[in-house]
């Protein structure tokens, strides 16, 4: 029995007839059974988003072989796809200022596994979380950062990019605004936990921003990051209950959790090829 391997094919272009038909076409006639499959059409855009979880018999093609033949045969000029075999586990850094829930959680949910990714390093402005990076044998890489250092602190970090081939940076509580020029290198493969329900509360102190407005539930946004602050596509959200009782130190302590959870959700989302940009928002295929 030849052994049976799992791809993902990820596709968006213009919305029109027959692009559902070419490219199952091209899975049958490259011996591929589809397991999952799911589609979205945006209306107000005319664009059309696909993410196929198929599967092949032999070793005869890999995924080099099958993105190849794809390209010659069914993709078109105005087609954005990916093809990756589904133990492709992408490369991620996370980058941490002072507050490390985020990190820790993210760390852990990867020690056990349940993260179809590899961790390759940390980056943070302060030296605080070395240990935790040491006890998972894992790079810690100091970069502080002030006004005048930022273009230096900014390139060693695509420097550290480049030398690990990273996939997705990942800011787990990064407090250092990223220039745009930075976040023009890093379009699309770049993730931010922002501590509110976004739009509400963008900027800083959001947790004490709802508790002045007296808000019932608090949120957490996980997002691309873009140079417009708190502005990039969200990927995932989460919320709790709160209420008249909640001091600001309480509600930031409720909302460690749901910025963890927010964040590994949408992580987790991207590095399963389940995230597609579609302008300043995204589809997110569950
Ligand atoms: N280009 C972007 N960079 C970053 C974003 C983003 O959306 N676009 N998100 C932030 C995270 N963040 C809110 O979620 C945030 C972090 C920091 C600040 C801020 O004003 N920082 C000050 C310095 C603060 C300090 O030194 O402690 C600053 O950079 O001048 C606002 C929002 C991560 N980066």
């Amino acid at each position: 029995m030849s052994p049976v391997s799992d791809y993902v094919l990820t596709l968006t272009c213009e919305d029109r007839p027959g692009i559902v038909h070419s490219v199952t076409g091209f899975l049958v006639a490259n011996g591929c059974n589809i397991v999952e499959y799911q589609q979205f059409g945006d209306q107000d855009s005319g664009h059309f988003f696909m993410r196929a979880h198929f599967q092949r018999a032999g070793v005869d093609l890999d995924v080099a072989a099958l993105r190849a033949r794809f390209a010659a045969t069914t993709a078109r000029p105005d087609m954005e796809w990916g093809m990756y075999a589904a133990d492709d586990r992408p490369r991620l850094l996370i980058m941490v200022s002072k507050l490390g829930h985020c990190l820790n959680d993210l760390l852990f949910r990867w020690s056990i596994g349940s993260l179809n990714a590899e961790i390759v390093g940390i980056v943070s402005n302060h030296p605080d979380f070395a240990d935790l990076a040491a006890s998972y044998k894992l790079p810690y890489y100091h970069v502080p950062v002030t006004p005048e250092t930022k273009p230096e602190a900014e390139a060693r970090l695509l420097q550290i990019v480049d030398e690990h081939q990273v996939d997705l940076v990942v800011l787990a509580r990064y407090m250092q605004v990223l220039s745009s020029s930075l976040c023009e290198t890093l379009a699309g493969r770049a993730v931010n936990i922002h501590h509110s329900f976004l739009p509400s509360f963008a900027g800083a102190r959001p947790y004490h921003q709802a508790y002045t407005r007296g808000v019932k539930l608090i949120g957490a946004t996980a997002h691309f990051v873009t140079a417009d602050l708190d502005e990039g596509p969200i990927i995932e959200q989460e919320v709790a209950r709160v209420d008249h009782t909640n001091n600001p130190a309480e509600l930031t302590a409720i909302g460690r959790d749901v910025e963890c959870l927010a964040l590994a959700h949408a992580v987790e989302a991207i590095v399963e090829r389940r995230v597609l940009l579609n302008g300043n928002r995204t589809v997110v295929f569950r």
